[in-house]
């Protein structure tokens, strides 16, 4: 495993650590648990996890070293706890609306902040899709979110089936690039998403008028992981994956993810307080739709999983390793069809 620890302190005011993946992969809680260990940020700023700078990449590296300064510009000085600045944004990998077609995001980051480690921590596509569509139901507005997960994916599944797109998806999934280091995935990944959004639109404004202005999430597409990580390792060496529900069944393996040795107060910080306890009748998923999603994820997770083993043998940082019992494992019996939680009806 290649040596991430000590992680750099990057020289400047910028990012040590990038927290950039996945959203409901248990960024929240591993930002928690570092920030109770480190000074994530200047002394006299507000603790925020999500610094959001690099969605500033359409005004250039410059910009988005800007913005990092007003975070991390103060962070020399001599405190109690050791320094890491962080910035935990997860969804950083793939953006559904800050990012354009000709500028890889990384690639600017990487511009800003060579020598920082980039963490990602990636829960079973499907397990995300419905964690996101249950926080975006409850909290967040400007998405247009009418219908039900399973109408949504319904939706995304018909677009990816369609023949122009499934050539664009075949681009974005494209096996040879494994062995190879200069894909252009980054451009596949916005033409399917302008298309993606441009689509759902027009089948949305067949049945409604009320879509216009609101963005449309790609929960299948941006659980496609493999082309993304792709993407971000083309711009940084220092990159340390986990499997969330590895992490989830013992959180102290984030220390040896990093490499960072455990403190006596390790397990002392606050948990975020965003664990859906249930799920309402809106987000559960029939077997029909459980199984050709297993079959859409099917070529994705092949090559995330030979991608990791590549990356594993160069000494990146991959936890579980991609032969143990795993979802990102060959066994995957972790992709088996879904039990339905609890049910509230709303
Ligand atoms: N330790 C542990 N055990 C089990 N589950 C855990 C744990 N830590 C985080 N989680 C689950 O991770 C989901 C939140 O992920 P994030 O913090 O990355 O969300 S966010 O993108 O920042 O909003 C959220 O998933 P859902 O509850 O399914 O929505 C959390 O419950």
């Amino acid at each position: 495993m290649r040596k991430i620890r000590p992680i750099l302190r990057a020289a400047g005011p910028v990012p040590s650590l990038v927290i950039a993946g996945a959203d409901k992969g248990g960024t929240s809680e591993a930002y928690a648990m570092l920030a109770r260990e480190f000074q994530v940020v200047d002394k006299g700023q507000e603790e925020k996890k999500e610094l959001g700078c690099l969605y500033l990449v359409m005004h250039g590296a410059q910009a988005v070293q800007q913005c990092y300064l007003q975070y991390f510009g103060q962070l020399q000085s001599n405190m109690s706890k050791k320094v890491l600045p962080i910035d935990a944004t997860p969804n950083y990998y793939y953006s559904n609306q800050f990012y354009a077609r000709y500028i890889s995001p990384p690639k600017i980051l990487a511009q800003v902040a060579p020598s920082a480690t980039i963490l990602f921590l990636l829960r079973e596509p499907v397990s995300r899709a419905r964690s996101l569509y249950n926080h975006f139901l409850i909290s967040v507005t400007g998405y247009d979110l009418t219908g039900t997960l399973e109408e949504q994916l319904e939706e995304e599944l018909v677009f990816l089936n369609r023949s122009a797109p499934q050539t664009l998806l075949n681009l974005f999934v494209d096996a040879r690039c494994v062995q190879q280091t200069d894909c252009n995935m980054w451009h596949y990944w916005h033409k399917l998403r302008e298309k993606y959004q441009e689509t759902a639109r027009n089948f949305r404004r067949n049945r409604r008028k009320d879509v216009d202005n609101k963005r449309i999430i790609s929960f299948i597409l941006s659980s496609m992981y493999f082309p993304f990580i792709y993407t971000w390792v083309q711009s940084f060496d220092r990159v340390a994956l986990m499997e969330s529900e590895y992490f989830f069944q013992d959180t102290s393996r984030l220390w040896q993810l990093l490499q960072i040795p455990r403190s006596e107060s390790s397990e002392d910080y606050r948990r975020p307080e965003n664990r859906a306890l249930t799920y309402d009748a809106t987000s559960q998923l029939s077997d029909g739709i459980q199984k050709r999603l297993k079959q859409v994820f099917h070529r994705p997770n092949t090559l995330l999983r030979k991608y990791l083993s590549k990356l594993e043998t160069r000494g990146f940082s991959v936890f579980p390793s991609v032969g143990s019992n795993s979802w990102w494992a060959a066994g995957d019996p972790l992709l088996r069809p879904h039990k339905a939680r609890k049910v509230t009806v709303a």
